[in-house]
């Protein structure tokens, strides 16, 4: 038998501190049954592992939140990539892993250190007296908003649009909650700003959402495809980011020993990014439906119904990694899923990590120390793992 729970993984106290629910899920057993929602969770790494790469038995076609698309309409048209399974998936996804392929970003990478030294050292200079800043407002979201847009092609209109619309996205994949019903009157008005930037005639030459229309002219895929895979690129690529940086700065702010032992081994730069995606996993759940009746250890899911895999529990999985809760930079953090797994992985985590490198390289040229400044504020998300605010005061080198 399967051991049940009531507990609700999407309530204000689990979404500020998940750490004490995701220890109950891991001890409770392989597989927990969620009585609230008649979802089986999945919370050890070996269980979040097996489901992300068995894409056969746990597909995305239905939807990888609560909403499950067999019985209900999706509030908007599904992803070509997150909520679509082989064949179909597959074009679109090759497409977009040309696009955001680490050869391809390698012309954006001076382009983007240099955007990220100004805006350190405009920064810095505005904060000279006391060194202190909220690193939210003042990085964690500067940054990708003045790069990724651009990159992408966007026109400089309504660029404010994109974190709301990221925030009720990942709100949506959870349950119907005050989160989503506060999202709800704006929504709209968002999702048509997102379409409307997706068409040919906006988007610059030369950026992604170019070079994924140009991809439909050759046929890769198709000319009715192609606004789609654009809108993906809108979805999945900012908000993730804006709380990926904010995660690694909050990392480094609250183990300031960390920092000093980056200033030393710059390399050490590299496996700081996703060990602080392992650590706080910014992606926290996703969702799966059963295709078929599936066998999981003490139980069977029947067709049709709902798993919800918790990446922040598995990358912190005592079965899996030593010390899990520690930031630490010593460990090789390949292997978490904090970007997924199996044949739905981050398609951008590569245009992540050059994110997170060019700011943090601008970082270590000038800042000697990193050090909490105050209570970092948490941003409540049914999927994001996020932050309002994180004060922080440097010491300029
Ligand atoms: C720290 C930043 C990021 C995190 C933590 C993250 C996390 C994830 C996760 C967990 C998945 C797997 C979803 C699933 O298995 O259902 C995923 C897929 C995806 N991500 Fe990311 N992501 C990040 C940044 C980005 C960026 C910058 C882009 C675009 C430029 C992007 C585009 C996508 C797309 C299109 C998919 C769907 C891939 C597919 O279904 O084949 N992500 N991401
Ligand atoms: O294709 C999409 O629209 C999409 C939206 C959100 C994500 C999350 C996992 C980062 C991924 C893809």
């Amino acid at each position: 038998h399967v051991p049940v729970s009531d507990a609700d993984p999407f309530a204000p106290d689990v979404l500020e501190d998940p750490a004490p629910l995701h220890e109950e899920l891991r001890e409770a057993g392989p597989v927990v049954f969620l009585s609230r929602y008649g979802a089986y969770a999945l919370a050890r790494y070996a269980h979040v592992h097996a489901a992300l790469v068995d894409w056969q038995s746990f597909p995305s076609g239905a939807g990888v939140g609560l909403s499950n698309f067999r019985h209900e309409t999706p509030w908007r048209k599904p992803s070509l990539l997150l909520e679509t399974d082989p064949p179909r998936h597959d074009a679109p996804r090759v497409v977009l892993e040309r696009v955001l392929s680490p050869r391809a970003l390698r012309r954006l990478r001076e382009q983007w250190a240099a955007d990220a030294h100004l805006l350190v050292d405009e920064l810095l200079r505005r904060v000279a007296g006391t060194g202190e800043f909220d690193a939210v407002p003042s990085l964690a979201q500067a940054f990708p908003l003045r790069v990724f847009p651009d990159a992408v092609g966007l026109p400089q209109e309504g660029r404010e649009n994109l974190l709301p619309y990221g925030d009720h996205l990942f709100n949506a994949f959870g349950p119907p909650n005050e989160l989503v019903a506060r999202g709800n009157p704006h929504i709209g008005r968002l999702a048509a700003w997102v379409d409307a930037q997706c068409a040919r005639e906006v988007l610059a030459p030369g950026g992604f959402g170019a070079q994924i229309w140009a991809a439909s002219d050759r046929g890769d895929i198709t000319p009715q495809q192609a606004p789609l895979v654009v809108r993906s690129l809108l979805s999945a690529g900012v908000d993730t980011t804006v709380h990926g940086l904010a995660a690694i700065l909050h990392a480094f702010a609250a183990n300031p020993e960390q920092w000093r032992r980056v200033r030393a081994e710059p390399r050490l730069l590299r496996v700081a990014f996703d060990e602080a995606v392992r650590w706080e996993s910014p992606v926290q759940t996703f969702f799966r439906t059963a295709q078929g009746d599936v066998p999981l250890p003490g139980t069977v899911v029947p067709d049709g119904e709902k798993i919800l895999m918790f990446l922040g529990a598995a990358n912190r999985d005592p079965r899996r990694w030593e010390r899990p809760d520690e930031f630490d930079l010593t460990r090789d953090p390949s292997g978490h899923v904090g970007f997924g797994m199996g044949i739905h992985q981050c398609v951008g985590q590569h245009v992540a990590r050059l994110e997170a490198e060019s700011v943090l390289t601008a970082l270590l040229e000038r800042v000697e120390t990193i050090e909490l400044a105050g209570a970092p504020v948490r941003h409540h998300n049914n999927t994001l793992r996020a932050w309002e605010s994180i004060p922080v005061r440097v010491r300029v080198s």
